[in-house]
């Protein structure tokens, strides 16, 4: 299948845009940067709070544990052609340690606060805010033939009192083709689209948008995270309790794709619950009428009939924001 927008991105891009394998990477200076603190680590990276020297400044410094040097240059070559893009990490310099040979990346600094500490303090406002935020982003980087691939809540780093976002990690961003099969073993098992848990690899741009509805009903009905799998067959059946297995079964038909025998016994029957079933006192809040009927345009078995960026950004959910805009 093909998305609604964007498919011939890359085709009207020159070859040196997407083919990252010979892109030449141009160092900066190591002993620029001093490690202040650390800040986190993921599956393949540390990252530390830094300064650089010459301008003090402060810095992000994102330390690659050693991976593929074609996975490194993906990662730049995306980078490179989002900087300056809107809620797009920037990208301020490549070191590699002498000592090491590891490669870091030197971003711009954003004061985030822990997800898990932010959301509960988030009015309807907030939500409605950030959501939009993230959807410029990710509507900038579908227009520009990009997928994320793992869009959830530790990906979008928030600086609240600034109301700054910025979309970061783009290690499993890749650039969309039409036609082309992708690894489904992508994004973090609680934001994996459906397309990617029945194996289906002629996804496209579509599986942010699952992700991102994912990460949303989380937050709206203050269930984090809102499908939680304990693997990869139970992440699927978490999300048929929710929409149904009839209507799982129709996506099957749709795209012709079986189910993996490992699913036999594990997904049960399950009709479509109506969302109004997740709403309760704490969070009635955000679970607004207009909230619920984009997510539900989001979180749609189906990727070629989800809401794209574009589209949900013109949702009556965001009209507050419009003119917030607007002023
Ligand atoms: C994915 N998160 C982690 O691995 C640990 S926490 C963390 N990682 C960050 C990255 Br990478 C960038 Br870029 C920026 Br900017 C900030 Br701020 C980060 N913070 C706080």
């Amino acid at each position: 299948s093909k998305p609604k927008f964007y498919a011939d991105a890359n085709l009207k891009k020159s070859a040196e845009y997407y083919d990252y394998e010979n892109l030449e990477i141009e160092w900066g200076e190591q002993e620029n940067y001093e490690v202040i603190r650390k800040l986190g680590r993921g599956k393949y990276s540390e990252v530390f709070e830094g300064i650089n020297s010459l301008n003090n400044e402060k810095c992000v410094i994102k330390v690659l544990k050693p991976i593929r040097k074609k996975k490194i240059k993906r990662e730049i070559s995306i980078l490179k052609n989002l900087s300056g893009g809107p809620n797009i990490v920037q990208l301020l310099d490549i070191v590699k340690d002498p000592a090491s040979k590891c490669t870091s990346f030197v971003f711009e600094y954003v004061n985030n606060i822990d997800y898990r500490e932010l959301y509960p303090k988030l009015s309807d406002f907030d939500v409605r805010f950030y959501i939009f935020e993230v959807l410029k982003a990710l509507d900038f980087c579908h227009s520009q033939g990009i997928m994320h691939r793992d869009v959830k809540p530790h990906n979008i780093m928030i600086d609240h009192e600034k109301k700054q976002l910025r979309l970061i990690d783009w290690g499993l961003a890749e650039y969309y083709f039409p036609g082309k099969d992708y690894n489904v073993r992508v994004a973090s098992r609680y934001f994996k689209g459906p397309e990617l848990l029945v194996d289906y690899q002629y996804y496209d741009y579509s599986l942010d948008i699952w992700s991102l509805g994912a990460m949303f009903a989380g937050m709206i009905f203050k269930k984090e995270p809102f499908f939680q799998g304990n693997d990869n067959y139970d992440q699927l059946e978490k999300i048929a309790r929710v929409l149904g297995t009839n209507e799982l079964y129709d996506y099957l038909n749709t795209y012709n794709l079986e189910l993996d025998p490992k699913f036999e016994g594990i997904l049960g029957k399950h009709t479509k619950k109506p969302w109004s079933k997740f709403v309760n006192n704490d969070n009635k809040n955000l679970a607004v009428n207009e909230a619920i009927d984009l997510l539900s345009k989001m979180l749609v078995y189906d990727h070629a009939q989800r809401i794209t960026p574009k589209e949900a950004m013109q949702h009556a959910y965001f009209f507050p924001i419009l003119q917030y805009h607007e002023k």
